[in-house]
């Protein structure tokens, strides 16, 4: 089913630029949208419109153990993580606009196939670390890393449509913000693994900017990696992004989630972007499905370099008398 969000005009560098979301409604809980309209081109350079994936529907996708929906799910990030290489290789920061957090696993494949080593910067109330064999709920959009580390090869057994995917990742090289809702097991692989992570309670200690900042040392202590955002929209608090599929109270505020985005850009190392769990079924009013929305959008343009001091065109000049 698709499910067009209606046209949204967000206001940049003073000029209207109409703006729509297109959810392609996969398959129960995957939905995805590759679709991203010419608004972010108007803040730096060309954008090109790569189009939404059409992914394969499967009859027979009984669940695998506890693991739901492993056919869809896998076919489905095999075709974007070959859309992201291309889209990598043809020299682009890619944005992914989900969809579930399981489309991660496709997005930071295709990434790291096209430019080798990079850092993981998880934005989310959650860790989505759990494997097919810790899982409480069978849902794939909490697993995605545990397929993608190196370190937990030996953890997770292969899927039906999974076999495709090269585990890319280094525990190192990972770095989580907005953690308050963690299973046992997750946290036991996090502390396992020495995984860098600043749960809410550390944003509330530290303060986003040192966060950010320690962050940004941590991941570029040697070899100054390409970075891929993976941002969880449920990582911002649910009074500011209600339509999401598991949302937790006490997560990051309007400013801080745009904070993140912000310092990311002004890395000038930002090279893929993914915007997940984006929900506008689970929106009970529509001010909750704008509020969602609105904020998803702000986010991506705070990754692109809209500033809340302003912006203006390199060429701009003032209009004479
Ligand atoms: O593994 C799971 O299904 C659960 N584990 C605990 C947190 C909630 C949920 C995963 C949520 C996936 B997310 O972050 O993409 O919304
Ligand atoms: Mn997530
Ligand atoms: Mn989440």
């Amino acid at each position: 089913k698709k499910i067009i969000y209606n046209d949204h005009n967000v206001n940049i560098l003073g000029k209207k630029h109409p703006i729509q979301f297109q959810f392609v409604y996969v398959h129960g809980y995957v939905y995805v949208c590759m679709h991203i309209c010419a608004w972010v081109c108007s803040i730096c350079c060309a954008v090109k419109d790569y189009g939404n994936l059409q992914f394969e529907e499967f009859a027979d996708d009984e669940p695998v153990g506890v693991v739901k929906n492993a056919k869809a799910v896998g076919s489905a990030n095999q075709r974007l993580s070959e859309a992201v290489h291309a889209i990598k290789k043809d020299g682009h920061t890619s944005v992914m606009l989900g969809g579930d957090h399981s489309l991660a696993i496709g997005s930071i494949h295709g990434h790291a196939a096209a430019v080798g080593e990079l850092s993981v910067v998880w934005v989310d109330a959650h860790a989505d670390i759990n494997t097919p064999m810790t899982t409480e709920t069978g849902n794939l959009h909490g697993q995605p890393m545990s397929f993608l580390l190196r370190e937990l090869r030996s953890k997770t057994p292969t899927l039906p449509n999974f076999s495709w995917i090269k585990p890319c990742v280094s525990a190192k090289n990972l770095v989580y913000i907005g953690l308050r809702d963690v299973d046992p097991a997750e946290h036991f692989i996090l502390k396992l693994l020495g995984v860098k992570a600043f749960s809410m309670t550390e944003v509330d200690q530290l303060g986003i900017s040192r966060v950010m900042e320690q962050t940004c040392d941590y991941l570029c202590d040697k070899v100054q990696k390409p970075i891929h955002l993976s941002y969880d929209v449920d990582a911002v608090d649910p009074s500011v992004t209600p339509a999401t599929g598991t949302p937790v109270i006490g997560g990051l505020t309007y400013r801080e989630g745009l904070y993140v985005t912000e310092y990311l850009c002004q890395t000038g190392r930002l090279s893929a972007v993914d915007m997940v769990e984006v929900n506008p079924l689970r929106g009970q009013t529509e001010q909750e499905v704008q509020s969602t929305v609105g904020t998803a959008v702000d986010l991506l343009l705070g990754c692109f370099g809209r500033q809340r001091e302003g912006n203006h065109a390199p060429d701009y000049q003032l209009p004479l008398p």
